[in-house]
């Protein structure tokens, strides 16, 4: 299957590659040529006047099925929320509601540019199903929490996941190890963890200093803050490592963490509105440790629009150092593309559009008057567009949406199924 785009206003994500006007040719899952006025013969043609053809937004960290719980629990301490109503009501999911939850955030994320995504939750077995059929890429990660037991069970469940999904769906699942926080995973836990992940190549996808309450908790528990806990039980030794919110580093944390393999998932926007804090995204910048961008849940965040963290990154760190000229258009863009692609370990894959590469292309309709006139391609995606302004969603070379009709999830179907589901989950908690 070829498909050519033509007259497109082409960004490609490649270091400081400025935009130009070309035509970008699909041959099956890769970018095969990109260039002016090609004249190849397709089976499909995208016209692309007045469009900007970017690489699609890679969500870091996410917990699809969430999404079912958007707007049930909010204005609440991250606690409070987690334990008083997340953890109920994920106990009253089925795998069947798993399906329709990790679709409902599929649709919303195909909808607002996202290609790909990182995501830690329970009965993956569901969400590798519904990303196979739906056609995204996603790295899967069974979420490890050790609270009340050793957690056997899990670990054995997590591992049947990579056993199971590791390379399928055309090479778009990729899976991970996923111990859910500091506080929710004692040594013993950590050690295994990292022993296994160590002996069969796998990453890890964690969270880590979230809130000021838990840098209290570990420093109580263990004498030490949560990253230098981490750094002790060696997960930043050989792994490739995933870091969710990391908003609690001081200076000595940030060290642990240079020339680590991976790097920190932002999400400024749950964070926000969990009133965490701001990560120290410039300063890790500056030590050179990779920074990506996620939405976190829709439980927390509502939205997963990743342009809304967009513009949240960049803002905050402005504000934060008083300074517009920190964490410009460009670097951000960068963080959501590039950035995340190097966390979710697929990099070599995805995140630029390169000839070779996987193509994962979003195309924007800039034809509104919010996006008119165009001085500057970098500023106006950073700045001024919306999730709502993405008309076609590409991944793997086969059309997931266009002119914003969802092609392989039934949208009213879709909106049917997760309506009872989500109100019977929630009912009485
Ligand atoms: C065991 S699967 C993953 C687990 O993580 C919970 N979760 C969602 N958002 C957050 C967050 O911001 N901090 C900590 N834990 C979070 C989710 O509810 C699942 O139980
Ligand atoms: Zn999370």
């Amino acid at each position: 299957m070829k498909t050519l785009i033509k007259n497109v206003t082409i960004l490609t994500m490649i270091d400081d590659d400025q935009p130009f006007t070309g035509d970008i040719l699909i041959e099956g899952d890769k970018i095969k040529k990109l260039g002016t006025q090609l004249t190849d013969e397709a089976d499909e043609v995208i016209q692309g006047q007045g469009m900007i053809a970017m690489p699609g937004l890679i969500n870091a960290h996410q917990h699809t099925p969430m999404s079912l719980l958007k707007g049930f629990s909010d204005d609440l301490k991250l606690m409070d929320w987690l334990e008083k109503k997340m953890l109920p009501a994920e106990a009253r999911m089925t795998p069947e509601d798993i399906y329709w939850g990790a679709k409902l955030s599929m649709a919303e994320m195909i909808k607002s540019g996202t290609t790909a995504f990182a995501d830690m939750y329970i009965h993956m077995n569901e969400i590798a199903s519904a990303v196979q059929e739906v056609g995204m890429r996603a790295s899967l990660t069974r979420g490890l929490v050790f609270l009340q037991d050793d957690g056997g069970k899990r670990l054995t469940e997590a591992l049947e996941l990579v056993e199971r999904w590791n390379g399928k769906a055309e090479g778009r699942i990729s899976t991970m190890l996923g111990p859910h926080a500091p506080y929710t995973c004692p040594p013993e836990a950590l050690r295994e963890i990292v022993s296994i992940a160590e002996e069969l190549n796998l990453p890890i996808h964690t969270h880590l200093a979230e809130t000021k309450e838990e840098v209290i908790k570990i420093q109580e528990k263990y004498n030490q803050t949560p990253t230098e806990y981490l750094y002790n039980e060696g997960l930043f030794e050989r792994l490739h490592v995933l870091l969710a919110h990391s908003v609690h580093l001081n200076r000595r944390d940030i060290r642990f963490l240079k020339g680590m393999r991976g790097g920190v998932a932002h999400n400024p926007v749950s964070n926000l509105k969990l009133g965490c804090g701001i990560t120290p995204v410039f300063e890790l910048i500056n030590q050179g440790i990779t920074v990506g961008l996620g939405t976190d849940g829709a439980g927390s965040a509502t939205t997963i629009d990743m342009f809304e963290e967009i513009k949240a990154a960049t803002w905050l760190q402005k504000l934060d150092y008083g300074n517009p000229t920190v964490l410009p258009a460009g670097q951000v863009l960068r963080m959501a593309t590039k950035g995340s692609a190097k966390l979710l370990n697929i990099d070599h894959e995805v995140g630029t559009l390169e000839v070779g590469k996987r193509a994962d292309i979003i195309l924007i309709d800039m034809n509104k008057p919010h996006l008119q006139p165009i001085h500057n391609v970098e500023s106006l995606l950073a700045y001024s567009v919306n999730g709502a302004d993405v008309d076609t969603t590409i991944v793997n070379g086969k059309v997931l949406m266009k002119n914003r009709k969802l092609i392989t999830i039934d949208e009213d179907e879709l909106l049917k199924q997760v309506t009872f589901r989500a109100k019977r989950i929630v009912e009485g908690i």
